[in-house]
């Protein structure tokens, strides 16, 4: 079935967590023992109505602090299609939280409460799914009950929205007025509301198209392992394992290996259920060679005319994650498809201002939660594409190698 991955995001009580719980709870993928938990819990908080907040908020920590603290996956279904949600917390020092939630998701989905309108946070939001190139933008417009289901109020902010993500480069935008608490346009369209003629909430998750927004044309397959089995049996059998990053691959197609530069062609792909005729992404498959070349994990099979950049040079935008600052001159291990190599960054082009887009041409280190463009120097060369023609082989992860934390998370600009 056809899989729509979210993520969420908003400021602290936008309602992220009641609008996954209505979603959960009307769309049935809640358990009954779960919900009368949800609602002992809410008659024990002295609330006079069912917590849905409660039902996302998994963890008894959370709910105690009353706040989201980490990532956490929900999972739901309709008919139509299965959901995970990346459900990411809406305060300011948890951006690298959103980072990790949008990095792969299909479509994010902003809320902001209908009585604050836009804050700092929901163009930050807003701006940091434009820059992960999540394809698809939901902003909710919350709590229409609490300002009696204005349309003014609605359309105010979708203007003061649709203003700033002029400035940036959103793919496809869907505004819509919604109320967690109550169920307005989440399921079913409101009654309460029919100066509004979009779709409810669930209506458009269920339909949003997403099967062309995945790289279907350059072929790029990094090589996980090289798969050898040593018995008697199976001596001559050499298969590659990986996922399919870009493009679609089939039995016969003349392919290239990188780096070595060797051409040969498909003889077949397997996978955990047997062979198949063409693999795409993001399938994991193992693909077995006609002739045989030498080809390690960190390789890259591609095709013999559309090749991705081999260099050592990545000129990137960063969204910096660990307290110690990131300055020119340090050193780092970097993680791109299946490659491994070291990095220095060479310089500090500029901070980026999230909430003004302005660009500090003068900043000297980027601090948690800071984005900024960067050059990098890699001890190997990487096989990458532009992020935003590709997202797994434009993508790549920064790591302290005393401390072994994933301390940056980079988009490759330009690969020359
Ligand atoms: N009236 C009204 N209240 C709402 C609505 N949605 C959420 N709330 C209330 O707003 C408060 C915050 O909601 P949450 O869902 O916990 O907010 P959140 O954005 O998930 O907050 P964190 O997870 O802590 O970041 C709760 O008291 C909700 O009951 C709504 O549509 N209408």
């Amino acid at each position: 079935m056809d899989i729509l991955r979210l993520a969420t995001a908003g400021s602290v009580d936008d309602g992220k967590s009641t609008l996954i719980g209505r979603l959960l709870y009307d769309t049935k993928s809640v358990f009954t023992d779960q919900i009368e938990s949800v609602e002992r819990a809410s008659r024990d908080r002295g609330d006079d109505y069912v917590n849905l907040a409660l039902l996302t908020d998994g963890l008894r920590a959370e709910r105690e602090q009353g706040i989201t603290i980490d990532v956490a996956y929900r999972y739901f279904a309709t008919p139509r299609r299965k959901f995970i949600v990346a459900d990411t917390p809406g305060h300011i020092q948890y951006t690298r939280n959103m980072v990790t939630g949008a990095s792969t998701a299909d479509l994010a989905l902003i809320l902001v409460d209908a009585r604050k309108g836009l804050l700092e946070q929901s163009r930050r939001h807003a701006f940091l799914a434009t820059l992960l190139h999540v394809p698809h933008l939901v902003l909710c417009v919350n709590k229409m009950d609490l300002v009696g289901y204005a349309e003014d109020v609605f359309e105010a902010i979708r203007a003061d929205f649709t203003q700033f993500a002029a400035k940036l480069d959103i793919g496809d935008l869907t505004v819509i007025p919604v109320s967690a608490l109550v169920g307005d346009n989440i399921v079913t369209r409101s009654e309460r509301m029919d100066w509004y003629e979009g779709p409810s909430l669930l209506h458009h998750l269920e339909h949003v198209h997403v099967a062309s927004d995945r790289n279907l044309i350059d072929v790029r397959f990094p090589v996980q392992y090289v798969i050898r089995p040593q018995s008697d049996t199976h001596r001559d059998y050499r298969g590659y394992a990986g996922q399919v990053a870009g493009g679609v691959l089939r039995a016969g197609d003349e392919v290239m290996v990188l780096p070595s530069g060797f051409s040969t062609t498909i003889r077949s792909i397997e996978t955990a259920d047997g062979p198949v005729e063409e693999a795409f992404p993001a399938m994991s498959v193992t693909i077995r060679l006609t002739d045989e070349i030498d080809v390690s994990r960190g390789d890259m099979i591609c095709r013999v005319n559309n090749a991705p950049t081999v260099t050592q040079d990545v000129d990137a935008m960063v969204c910096w994650m660990d307290d110690a600052p990131l300055r020119p001159g340090q050193k780092f291990a970097i993680k791109h498809t299946t490659r491994s190599a070291r990095a220095m960054v060479k310089d500090l082009q500029y901070r980026l201002d999230v909430n003004s887009l302005h660009r500090d041409m003068a900043a000297d280190h980027l601090g948690l939660n800071d984005i900024g463009r960067i050059r990098l120097r890699t001890t190997q060369p990487l096989l990458c594409d532009e992020y935003k023609r590709n997202r797994s082989t434009g993508g790549f992860v920064l790591i302290d190698e005393a401390t072994n934390r994933t301390v940056g998370a980079g988009m490759v600009n330009e690969a020359r």
